[in-house]
């Protein structure tokens, strides 16, 4: 089997909406995919009213399909300080033509205030390792773990673009979606994430700079966060950009348009290209002439994190069969 849907972008590319079906009538909500993480979890007629503002609702009692895990919990609290916690129920989940027929569905009893205010996006669906979960007593499988046996290739891809809709596909490669070929590079799992290892960058027309960078593949983060020293090193090719300490980030004039940045793939000598325009992330103020940079530190999270900034220039395969990630140009 195989399945995908449209992956649509919020304002600035915070965060791409995948129509989801559940339940029996179906409910779609529109929901964040994110490789970073391995809930899928959604508001619902048991999210307290005071934090619900627009979102659509998920609710139980009106699928046919629905099968309450009685005694089940769930918790979780993200790198940005956004958290949410519930109840699961089993019910049956469509990504397109694909269904998975006993999937956990992680119900919101609360969500924080940075869920409550985004009011297009009415949970996440989360495509990290199963060792990520949250359940209690029990962790639950992801989508795709649970689709995986059925899948025509056990794979999915991420097919991001800036400004427009762009798609996720499960269970086959489309030749059409990439040019050139595609660079698979291992992944460590041990932590849950999609975590692989760059071996450096290049700044506009600059040389190549070899210095390994492990971080993630990460679909629910909306900027490309990498370390200080490559950070400052783009930055610094950029006069009048600084970190500003207000925005807690560098900020940039948004024209002249900012040099492309280059991150390695492999060693062949393969690179995704950003172009600079993507690093323009979104005007600091009215005036539109500083721009919040698209390019941020990861100091203190332990990794870079490759996210929707990074992401869009790419077709990436997230190959469940061999754990590994495929990235490619488009
Ligand atoms: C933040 C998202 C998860 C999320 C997505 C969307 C939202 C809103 C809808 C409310 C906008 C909140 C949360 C990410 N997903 N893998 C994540 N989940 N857990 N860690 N990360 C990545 C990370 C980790 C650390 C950091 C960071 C990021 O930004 C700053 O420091």
């Amino acid at each position: 089997s195989t399945g995908g849907a449209v992956a649509t972008p919020e304002d600035h590319d915070v965060e791409y909406l995948t129509p989801v079906s559940i339940g029996t009538p179906e409910q779609i909500l529109n929901l964040d995919i994110d490789t970073g993480s391995s809930d899928l979890w959604v508001f619902s007629s048991e999210t307290s009213r005071s934090e619900v503002k627009g979102q659509t609702l998920y609710d139980p009692s009106n699928s046919s399909t629905a099968q309450k895990l009685e005694g089940y919990t769930w918790s979780i609290s993200y790198g940005d300080g956004s958290s949410s916690a519930g109840e699961v129920y089993l019910d049956t989940v469509s990504i397109g033509a694909l269904t998975v027929s006993s999937q956990a569905v992680e119900v919101a009893q609360k969500v924080s205030s940075e869920f409550t205010s985004d009011s297009n996006n009415d949970g996440l669906l989360g495509l990290g390792f199963g060792s990520l979960n949250t359940v209690q007593p029990n962790a639950q499988k992801t989508f795709f773990d649970n689709a995986m046996p059925a899948l025509d290739s056990p794979v999915f891809t991420a097919d991001l673009k800036a400004g427009i809709p762009g798609r996720y596909n499960f269970g086959y490669i489309d030749p059409n979606a990439y040019t050139g070929n595609i660079t698979y590079v291992s992944v460590d799992d041990s932590q849950g994430f999609w975590d692989w290892t760059s071996p450096g960058y290049a700044i506009g027309s600059g040389s190549f700079e070899n210095t390994t960078i492990k971080g993630i593949a990460d679909t629910g983060t909306s900027l490309l966060l990498l370390p200080s020293s490559v950070v400052s090193a783009y930055y610094g090719k950029i006069s009048g950009a600084k970190y500003d300490s207000t925005q807690a980030g560098y900020v940039l004039p948004c024209s002249p348009t900012p040099p492309d940045f280059a991150f390695g793939v492999g060693d062949d000598g393969a690179a995704i290209v950003l172009p600079g325009k993507y690093i323009n992330y979104a005007p600091t103020g009215s005036s539109g002439t500083t721009c919040f940079g698209g390019i941020q530190g990861d100091s203190g999270i332990g990794f870079a994190i490759f996210g929707d900034v990074a992401l869009k220039a790419a077709f990436v395969v997230f190959d469940g069969g061999s754990k590994t990630l495929g990235w490619a140009s488009k």
